[in-house]
């Protein structure tokens, strides 16, 4: 079997006296879209910011495609493929689309581009974000400034941005969150045609959502990982529906 894409080996965070990441364990497969369940509360999101690198686990391991990069800032694991989606409020409303992701390529190229004169710097720096775009929907909308993108055309565009800096590991929380039933599914789509060529780390709310889309789930409840598995072994798993899913969301 191939090595995992990310391995989470004993993870530990507490703040003061409340446990939020309970000696959690799991492996994300290259490729896969691997969604992140579990009751609000239940620490999902603190544990994205220990994988990005925002916040330091009190003890565990990260590895990420073979390495150990639990001590790396969140530029050195940005650099090695691993990225957090942008959230809407670090868009710039008054750049265009392009200008934005743009942006993101070139935080990503670091000096790279500076053997290029400056017009073709700006042509390959354009080149770049336009693919980005392009792998999200939107890129007839490049010229509009961000401030002008519907709510879920703002979500494609964060996911751009993400997939600007070349990722290896998408790491979304929560990227249905506020859209209506057609962004929602325009999205779900663009994010199920990602599969394969990145893996997805997926925190989402929307059962239906993720049942529809993830590989293998796993559930957090009170900081422990309490299930992970394939849809029909998380739906199967009595723990789970006890814990967290209403008979209902996992039908
Ligand atoms: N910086 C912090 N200091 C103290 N407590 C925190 C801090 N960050 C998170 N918590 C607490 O840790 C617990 C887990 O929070 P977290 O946001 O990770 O849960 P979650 O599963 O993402 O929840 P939700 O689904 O509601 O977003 C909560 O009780 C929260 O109040």
């Amino acid at each position: 079997m191939t090595e995992p894409l990310l391995e989470l080996r004993g993870l530990h965070k507490s703040f003061g006296g409340l446990t939020v990441t309970d000696d959690v364990s799991l492996e994300l497969r290259q490729g896969e879209i691997h969604a992140l369940i579990g009751p609000n509360g239940a620490g999902k999101t603190t544990l994205i910011h220990q994988i990005s690198g925002t916040l330091a686990p009190d003890a565990g391991q990260i590895v990420f495609a073979g390495e150990d990069v639990t001590r790396l800032s969140l530029a050195q694991r940005a650099r090695r493929g691993l990225a957090r989606s942008f959230q809407i409020t670090s868009l710039l409303p008054g750049f265009s689309a392009l200008e934005n992701v743009a942006l993101a390529v070139q935080a990503r190229s670091g000096s790279s581009f500076r053997f290029f004169r400056p017009a073709l710097h700006e042509a390959a720096l354009n080149d770049q974000a336009m693919a980005a775009l392009t792998e999200v929907g939107l890129e007839r909308r490049a010229a509009l400034p961000a401030a002008a993108l519907s709510h879920g055309e703002k979500r494609q565009l964060e996911l751009a941005v993400a997939l600007a800096m070349q990722p290896r590991l998408l790491l979304l929380d929560e990227p249905l969150a506020g859209t209506g039933a057609e962004e929602a599914e325009r999205l779900m789509r663009i994010l199920g045609e990602l599969r394969g060529r990145y893996g997805i780390l997926l925190i989402e709310h929307d059962m239906p959502a993720v049942f529809a889309l993830a590989d293998r789930i796993s559930v957090l409840a009170q900081g422990k990982v309490i299930a992970s598995g394939t849809k029909d072994e998380i739906r199967a798993d009595p723990v789970v529906r006890d814990a967290y899913l209403g008979d209902e969301e996992a039908a």
